[in-house]
């Protein structure tokens, strides 16, 4: 070892990738377990076994038809254990939910069995609690929910066949929704001896990505699978505890490893500095003592705590100044460029989009419940009429680029469908000048600096019929701005039972939406597609970034989930905090401190932290009684 900390040979992990190869040996298949800490190469270590592995076992999976399976957390991180396993088909890549879908998928006689019990059983909780349970709005919500609950079973009968997206919201009829699906796998899996062996000759291999957040029922089904067909089975977790964020993670997974599975270990941060390397390691320290090492070759890096005093200062414009500030103390210039590779963290969605000027567009639709999933991941076809379609036809024509307008009106506007095109034979030319035109009236509601509505756009686009309309803005696209008010407090004064109530309550998220500013499109669509340069800190798990400014604010926050100030000292834990602590059981201290591992740990060069605090002085005594920070790293504003 170094002076500075850093190992002299960087393959000193070498052992623990040969180790996962012998477990995956199809003869005499091992389970394992590698859980190591953040930058450790966790990610690498499962394509780079696979790719050792498939050579040897290619001929066999094939002739008994099975496939190795990866289960990741995102949908980007299977693109990437795809990119980096070649595409093989004999790897199935997919998120815990498209996995459990897939093997329970069909199964429709059983999914209504179970679904018909749960509903009984649920139903009876309901009645007793009713029964036993004082009036007021607990109680409507309860009669509310057996009225959907009854309905719902009563429905059973007549479904033929279920139907799920795991990657969007599940609100029709005959559709299950996430934490169903989850529970039925793990209900098959542990119940049904035939759903095990099925399991285990397709997949002889399940590698388990980032398994300290997927999903408890079924990693314990996983578990039971593995305790009973190990001689043909090898389950290979693979994880970090500290980095546990979700709450439906199995919280005591690693602490009983049974004795015969393999558990390689890990002592080297690929990824981050030595500074950052020191300050996770501090952070983690008080949890399970585990320590990492820098690579030979790593930077020193560059760490720096800001502490202002909450709601006092303007956050952009002080987080403008400390970007300035990170440019001049690690003399990296693309901390103070606005286009810079930076990346910025926040806790929650309503901050960043604060930060990227979307407040209005986000609040007024996130606050209905059923738009919130499309929002965050951008697929509600009501916001994408606008940020896929009207967006880049306007910012095309305004750019003089007319190949783009028309490969975009080809693709989208039914003024140039091949049906309108067909149907005007010969006058093809009037029908391209009227598309044309209506794109004109587009770009003329932005003219003499005008700033229209998503209402005033929406209009045009129903008016010339440039683009289809969305169901969920058809009732709004003959309205004007006084009628669309109306419209929306009618709805709401119309509140009577559940499917009003919740019709209601997404009409009048859209309707407040259509009279936000449309110029906020921009940035949203910018979120959505990664390209801006904010992010949520639970959104940046397991991706890494040169350099990352974390901003920590429990006021504008306005959750409890992760209390900050409480881990920083500022503040006293609560008479619940000392509790759960002596009954060794999680409180927030503890989810807090796992995030800010998470965050602080995806810096590859730098990392800035701003906490705005109730009591500034607190903090910085805190972090330096700690040794998270020294004196010159850390600066009250
Ligand atoms: N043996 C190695 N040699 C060189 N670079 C490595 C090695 N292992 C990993 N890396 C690099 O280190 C970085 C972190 O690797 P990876 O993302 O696999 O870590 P991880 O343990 O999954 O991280 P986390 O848990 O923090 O998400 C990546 O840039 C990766 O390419």
């Amino acid at each position: 070892m170094t002076d500075s900390g850093a190992i002299d040979d960087d393959s000193v992990d070498a052992g623990a990738d040969a180790e996962i190869v012998e477990c995956l040996k199809l003869d005499a298949p091992r389970s394992f377990f590698l859980f190591a800490g953040a930058g450790s190469g966790k990610t690498r270590s499962l394509t780079e076994a696979l790719k050792k592995v498939l050579p040897e076992v290619r001929r066999h999976l094939r002739l008994h038809r099975q496939q190795i399976a990866v289960i990741t957390y995102t949908n980007a991180a299977c693109d990437e254990v795809r990119h980096r396993t070649e595409f093989d088909p004999l790897v199935k890549v997919s998120t815990i939910h498209s996995f459990v879908w897939s093997q329970i998928d069909g199964y429709t006689a059983d999914i209504k069995a179970w679904l018909e019990q749960e509903l009984n059983n649920n139903i009876a909780e309901l009645e007793e609690k009713e029964r036993k349970g004082r009036g007021g709005k607990a109680s409507l919500k309860r009669q509310r929910d057996i009225r959907a609950k009854s309905e719902r079973l009563a429905d059973l009968p007549s479904i033929k066949k279920f139907t799920y997206n795991p990657d969007g919201d599940n609100f029709g009829r005959d559709s299950l929704n996430h934490a169903e699906v989850i529970s039925i796998g793990a209900n098959f899996l542990t119940t049904k001896p035939l759903m095990q062996r099925i399991l285990v000759n397709a997949f002889p291999i399940i590698l388990v990505d980032e398994s300290q957040d997927t999903h408890r029922p079924f990693m314990e089904a996983l578990f039971d699978v593995q305790c009973k067909q190990k001689d043909k089975f090898s389950l290979g977790l693979i994880g970090d505890t500290m980095q546990r964020i979700y709450g439906h993670g199995l919280a005591s997974l690693g602490q009983n490893v049974p004795p015969d599975w393999s558990t390689p270990a890990k002592a080297m941060n690929h990824r981050s500095p030595k500074r950052v390397i020191e300050l996770i390691n501090r952070i983690r320290e008080p949890v399970d003592g585990r320590q990492q090492q820098a690579r030979s070759d790593a930077q020193e890096g560059t760490v720096r705590l800001f502490i202002a005093v909450s709601g006092e200062s303007s956050t952009e414009q002080t987080e403008q100044k400390l970007k300035a500030r990170m440019a001049e103390v690690t003399g990296d210039d693309e901390w103070s460029n606005p286009e810079g590779d930076l990346k910025v963290l926040a806790l929650e969605h309503h901050m960043t989009a604060r930060r990227l000027g979307f407040s209005e567009l986000f609040e007024s639709l996130a606050v209905a419940d059923r738009l919130r999933t499309g929002l965050l991941d951008g697929t509600l076809p009501g916001l994408r009429l606008f940020s896929e379609r009207v967006q880049p036809v306007i910012a095309s024509r305004q750019s003089g680029d007319e190949f783009a307008v028309a490969v975009i009106l080809r693709k989208w506007s039914d003024l140039l469908g091949k049906k309108t095109l067909f149907a005007a034979g010969d006058d093809q030319t009037r029908t391209l000048l009227e598309a044309s035109a209506a794109v004109d009236r587009l770009v003329e509601l932005f003219g003499n600096g005008a700033e229209p509505s998503f209402l005033d756009v929406l209009h045009v686009v129903a008016e010339t019929n440039l683009f289809p309309i969305p169901e969920a803005l058809q009732p709004f696209s003959d309205r004007s701005e006084a009628a669309l008010f109306y419209e929306v407090s009618a709805a709401l004064a119309d509140v009577e039972d559940d499917d009003r109530e919740e019709l209601s309550e997404t009409t009048r998220a859209w309707g407040a939406f259509l009279l936000t500013p449309y110029s906020q499109i921009a940035a949203y669509r910018d979120y959505v597609n990664g390209l801006a340069a904010y992010d949520t800190h639970q959104g940046v798990k397991g991706r890494e970034f040169d350099r990352v400014f974390v901003i920590v604010d429990d006021a504008e926050a306005r959750g409890f989930l992760f209390p900050y100030e409480k881990l920083f000292g500022a503040k006293d834990k609560s008479a619940t905090d000392l509790k759960n602590e002596q009954e060794n059981k999680e409180t927030g201290i503890d989810r807090a401190r796992r995030l800010l591992y998470v965050t602080c740990s995806r810096a590859m060069q730098s990392l800035a932290l701003i906490i705005y605090s109730e009591d500034p002085r607190k903090v910085r005594e805190y972090v330096l009684r700690e040794s998270w920070f020294e004196e010159h790293e850390v600066e009250l504003l």
